[in-house]
Order: C-alpha cells, then structure tokens, then sequence
C-alpha cells in the first residue's frame, strides 16, 4: 500500500469506513477532481477531523485506484482493492452474506469460503493502512458491517490507539446470527473496540448475549440505554462499552436549504409539471430489498383498484438510485419493481398523466430537496432498516409543517418520529390504511404530528450522535471516571 510517508502516523483522529467520503471525477480533458459526496458521516465529523489532525481511510469505489488526496484539507487514504476483491469482498461477503444475514434473511445469504478469506484479507489492509497513518494514541473510528474484523486486526498492531466501532445496520436476533460459519471470529473481531455502537438499543442486547455465549466473555447483567448506559464486556484487563447511538441527519442545514426561494420555486414547479394533482406521495431510496419498495406500490395498486385512491388526481414518485447492480438479488428486485410500476401505469393511467413516475438514477442533492417539499405523502415502507435517514431528511425539509410520514415500524427511525403514520410493512391492509390516514389528514392533524416529528429532528442532529459517541469512546477504559469497573457481571451458562 503507498501511503506517502509524510502522513505516516500524524493522525490524531482517523475514520475508516468502507467508502471515502469523495467521488472520484475524470473530466473530458483527462484532469481528474475529487468531489465530496454529500453524506451526513463527513458533515458529522468535519468539525473534528479539522480540528485536529484528521484522516479518513476507505476505498474509493472503482478497482485498483490507490490515490492519496487531499480533499479540503481533509487527507484521504486509498485502501485499493482488485475487480476480483470488489466481486468477493464487496458484493459477496458484505453485500450477499451479511446484508441480508442482518436484515432479516430477507434473502437467503451466501456462504462462502473464498468470500470470507477475501473479507479477512480486505480487513487486514485496512486495519493495516490505519495503523500506518495514526498518531500515537490516537483515536480511530471504524464504521460499519464491513470492516468489522478491523477493531482486534488493529489493536494487535497498535494496543497504544482508542477504538471505536459504529454498526449502520441492525444487528441480527442471536438466532439468525448463528447461521453464519465464522460469528465467533466477528464477534471476537468487534470486541478489539473499546466502544461497539449500534442504532438501537435491541442491536447491542443482542451483541452482548452473543459476546458470553461465543466469545466467553463476563458481561453485564442490565438493559442498556439510548446515549446512556451502556453494556459492559470484560476482555482480558479490558472492559469494551457496547451502548445505542441513533444516527441522524444534518437537520439544521437542511431546514434552512429547504426554506430557501430556489427549491420552494423548484418544489412549485415540479407540482405544476406533474399536472398540479391532490396528492403526491414520494418514495426515496437506494434501489435495495431491504426498503420494501414493492410493498408500497402493491399498497397503492390495491389502493387504486378499490377506488379508495383516485388515479386522476394522485401521483406517486419513486427515485431509486441504482445500488449493488451486480449483485443477483438487486438484479432480481429491479425486474419485480419495474414489473409493478408498468402493471399500475398499464391499468390506471392516462396517455397523459401516469399514477406512478419512476426514475432509476441518482439526484441532485438541491432537486431532492425540492421533491421532499413538494410531497404530501413520504412513504417510507422498509421490512428492515437501520436507521432510515429518508424519514428524517423529510421531516427536517418541513418547516411549512405540511406533509405527512407513513413509516415502517421496523426502521430504526420508527424508535424516534412516533408521530408518523407508522405500519407494519407485512400487514398489507395496515400500510393501505395508513396510506389513506395520511392523505385524508386534517391540516390541524397533519400540523400537530409534523411539529412533534420535527422537534425530534432538529433536537437530535448527526453532530449530537458523533459527540455522543465520541464522548463515550474518550471515557471507555478511563481510569479516572472508574463506570466501567463497577457493574455486575454475568458468564454464559
Ligand atoms: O456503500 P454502498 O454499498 O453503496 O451502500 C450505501 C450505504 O448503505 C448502508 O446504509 C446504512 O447506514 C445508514 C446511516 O447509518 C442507515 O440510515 C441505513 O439504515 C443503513 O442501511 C450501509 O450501512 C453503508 O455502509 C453504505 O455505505
Ligand atoms: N435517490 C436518492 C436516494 C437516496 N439518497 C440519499 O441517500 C441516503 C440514504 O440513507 P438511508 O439511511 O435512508 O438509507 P441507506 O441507503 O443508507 O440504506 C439519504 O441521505 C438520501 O437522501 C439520495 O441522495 N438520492
């Protein structure tokens, strides 16, 4: 791996994530530029990777780049991987095994040798690449399903650095992790961190029972909390925090970008280009299983039959944006998708007015933005999700307090907007009955809740998660504050 050697452990706060926050751009004259993406983890810890000397280590998302940048001041470290580590690092052991392993089984997950042993390798250069940039004591936070072998890779090489790791995704009921052939060597990979965070606190309850039954390890007895209250997990002379940090969005930034005359223009104009309908009802995902996209359009098709929604005067978006294309279940779910927005269309519209406008591609984020303005119905219908920061974004864009959220209750969102329409995305007649709450709300109705979602937004931003984890990762295995010493532990029987 090149890392140039004046970087070599000067950061005093690196993030490694599976993806850098940049996109690579190779304009028509060959020059390339690096582009950041707008994601709420580098608005998150902007802050603190500035204020002290930062680095952010990842792959940048096409096979063999192993550029170094410097991207606004931030200092990037490329992990390059092959064609043949994205075929079985990326999309086999990530995104066909544990994907789905974590959510639900939604489908089936692939076991296979030659996918782990590439995972185990992927995970070694990036612990390793950590290593080589990290300052002496330095605080490292590694984020995500894939890179979850990285905590105990890297304390092997440097015990002197204070690790963190945040899973985005659920974790798994202790029944379905179990399927998995190496989840001793992932829970014993998770517990070289001093502080495991999950969404939600169900995720780390899980983890705990699972750091006792497969890796041995005492652990404490009681339930653990939100930002608070962790579980405790002796290693050796160790003690590992496991605790619930909901993840959130930028909500500030993104209120007073939607409140701007440009996208309330841009949200006027797109209602009047869409024949100026009663309702319009927008969806908002990557293109994934997990975000039940069909479950909300087999809600509307019925909807639609029954004449409880009326096709002249309704119009549903779905902006998809491709993800994990080669990836066989994507390949299939695309097919099934595309299949229903063509059956409604073919049955309910007009030459000139389709019920469902469907755009396969990313968006702008301004053009977004527009779109979560200009919607009356946010339909957010995972069968599981992490977090879901689609739920979120919408609120924040609702200053007007209009609008309303159908949200599924196996998002890890559903935890927190509890004024949303909320429905169990198995229970076809409940998403419908939703759907029809939502958009036959009274304005008094629709203020009350979108007022109590907002408060709930705009109070818990993204930089209230990164402080709160970070808070108990500069406190985890500290001396001074004696917490972790004093809890009752308990041995797997
Ligand atoms: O990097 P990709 O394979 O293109 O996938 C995109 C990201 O998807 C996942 O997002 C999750 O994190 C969100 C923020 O915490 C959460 O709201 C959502 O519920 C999760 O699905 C994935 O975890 C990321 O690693 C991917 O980069
Ligand atoms: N067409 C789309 C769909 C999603 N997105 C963004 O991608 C992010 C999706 O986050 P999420 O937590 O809802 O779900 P995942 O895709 O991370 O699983 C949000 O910030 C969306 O605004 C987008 O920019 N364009």
């Amino acid at each position: 791996m090149d890392i140039p050697a004046e970087v070599a452990q000067t950061a005093d706060f690196v993030v490694v994530a599976n993806r850098l926050p940049v996109d690579k751009e190779t304009l028509p004259d060959g020059t390339v530029r690096w582009k950041r993406s707008p994601g709420g983890l580098v608005t998150a810890l902007e802050p603190i990777l500035r204020s002290q000397t930062g680095a952010w280590v990842g792959w940048s998302g096409v096979p063999d780049s192993a550029d170094n940048p410097v991207v606004d001041g931030l200092q990037l470290v490329s992990v390059p991987l092959s064609a043949q580590e994205i075929n079985e690092y990326y999309e086999g052991f990530s995104n066909a095994t544990l994907w789905p392993l974590y959510h639900d089984v939604l489908v089936k997950p692939e076991y296979h040798r030659e996918w782990w042993n590439s995972y185990v390798e992927v995970n070694r250069r990036f612990a390793e690449a950590a290593s080589t940039v990290a300052s002496e004591g330095a605080m490292v936070w590694v984020q995500d399903y894939q890179l979850q072998l990285v905590p105990k890779m890297l304390r092997m090489l440097r015990p002197d650095l204070k690790i963190g790791f945040f899973l985005h995704i659920p974790f798994p009921p202790v029944e379905l992790f179990m399927q998995l052939p190496w989840r001793t060597e992932i829970v014993e990979g998770l517990l070289g961190a001093d502080l495991i965070g999950f969404h939600l606190p169900g995720g780390a309850q899980n983890f705990l029972y699972l750091a006792r039954r497969l890796a041995g390890q005492a652990t404490s007895k009681g339930s653990v909390g939100v930002r608070a209250k962790f579980g405790v997990v002796q290693v050796g002379f160790r003690h590992v925090r496991v605790g619930a940090f909901p993840i959130s969005i930028d909500s500030g930034a993104l209120d007073a970008t939607s409140r701007s005359k440009k996208i309330r223009d841009r949200a006027a104009e797109l209602r009047r280009d869409l024949g100026n309908p009663k309702t319009i009802m927008l969806g908002v995902d990557r293109l994934d299983y997990t975000k039940g996209i069909d479950v909300r359009l087999i809600a509307l098709s019925e909807l639609l039959a029954e004449g409880r929604v009326d096709p002249r005067d309704t119009v549903m978006i779905q902006l998809a944006t491709p993800s994990r294309e080669r990836v066989d279940s994507y390949i299939k779910m695309r097919a099934g998708i595309e299949q229903l927005v063509g059956n409604i269309n073919g049955t309910h519209g007009e030459v000139a007015h389709q019920v469902v406008q469907y755009l396969h591609r990313p968006v702008e984020r301004d053009e977004l933005i527009a779109f979560f303005v200009a919607a009356d119905v946010m339909l957010v219908t995972p069968l599981r999700d992490g977090m879901n920061l689609v739920a979120k974004e919408y609120v924040a864009c609702r200053s007007d307090l209009g609008g309303a959220l159908v949200l599924s209750e196996f998002t890890g969102a559903a935890a927190e907007l509890r004024s949303a329409y909320q429905a169990n995305p198995y229970d076809l007649d409940g998403v419908k009955d939703a759907i029809v709450s939502a958009v036959a709300q009274t304005p008094d109705e629709g203020r009350r809740r979108m007022r109590a979602l907002r408060r709930q937004v705009l109070a818990h931003d993204v930089s209230r998660w990164a402080e709160s984890f970070l808070g108990a990762l500069a406190a985890a295995n500290d001396v001074a504050t004696g917490e972790n010493r004093s809890v009752d532990l308990v041995e797997d029987d």
